[in-house]
């Protein structure tokens, strides 16, 4: 579904540049759950806005479902297989927009008929009643924002979810609420997610592989499973892993 390879990323110009990733490589297959998993600043949210087109200084290979992206363009029939949720749902919903307004207009990006009758079955989805469809941001609690999010990246019925640390931003209690609500929609409607994470237990309870990301680099690929037995052979996975316990 997604193959990434030889992928750097920069940003600015010498002598200022950064070069956020550095000769990145994974695939995730079709169904899978995929997670990107390093401290601070080692550059995977910056693979994800990649991907998902919002950086434009790239070079390398990011193919998805099997046809290379270029590096600026991104059509329609993009955004129909890939869409992002990202961290902090309090600023990424417009607060003069009511989440009908939002799922009305992520619809009708994609040219979506029978309005009505989608809005309602995105809100089932993300388990939130019709009672939430002329609501606005503020009358919202976190969870329900994120939720909102989600069926906004849903509205285009895409195949991959790129998924940046999307519980960070909430109380703990909400967090495995909205970890749930992904397992069960990547289970009903066949997604494949890359999920960007700095907590190891999020990664574990969603992801099937990830990879340890350090400086730009991916140092380590490994399955969950190999993770839960302690099976990383890199210094720096041993040390995240001991972090996070
Ligand atoms: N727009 C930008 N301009 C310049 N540098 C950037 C920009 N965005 C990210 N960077 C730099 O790229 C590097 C990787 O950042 P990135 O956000 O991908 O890290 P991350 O692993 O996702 O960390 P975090 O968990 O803090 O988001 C960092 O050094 C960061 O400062």
């Amino acid at each position: 579904m997604l193959t990434i390879d030889n992928l750097d990323v920069w940003f600015g110009d010498p002598p200022d540049r950064v070069d956020a990733v550095k000769n990145a490589a994974f695939s995730v297959a079709k169904g899978e759950s995929f997670g990107l998993v390093g401290e601070s600043g080692s550059g995977k949210s910056t693979i994800l806005r990649a991907v998902a087109g919002l950086i434009d200084s790239w070079s390398g290979r990011i193919d998805v479902d099997g046809r290379p992206v270029h590096a600026r363009r991104r059509d329609r029939a993009f955004y129909k297989t890939v869409q992002m949720v990202f961290q902090d749902p309090y600023a990424s919903l417009h607060p003069r927009h009511s989440v009908d307004t939002v799922l009305s207009e992520a619809l009708g990006l994609q040219g979506m008929g029978d309005i009505d009758r989608r809005i309602t079955k995105l809100l089932e989805d993300v388990g939130l009643g019709k009672g939430f469809r002329f609501r606005y941001p503020h009358q919202l609690s976190g969870g329900q924002r994120q939720r909102v999010a989600i069926a906004r990246a849903l509205a285009a019925e895409p195949r991959l979810l790129l998924l940046d640390e999307p519980t960070s931003a909430l109380d703990v209690s909400v967090q495995a609420e909205i970890l749930n609500l992904l397992v069960d929609l990547r289970a009903e409607h066949g997604l494949t997610y890359v999920m960007v994470s700095h907590d190891l237990a999020v990664v574990g309870h969603i992801c099937d592989r990830l990879a340890v990301m350090q400086h730009g680099r991916i140092v380590e690929i490994m399955s969950v499973e190999a993770l839960r037995k302690g099976e990383g052979t890199q210094e720096y996975t041993r040390h995240l892993i001991t972090a996070s316990a």
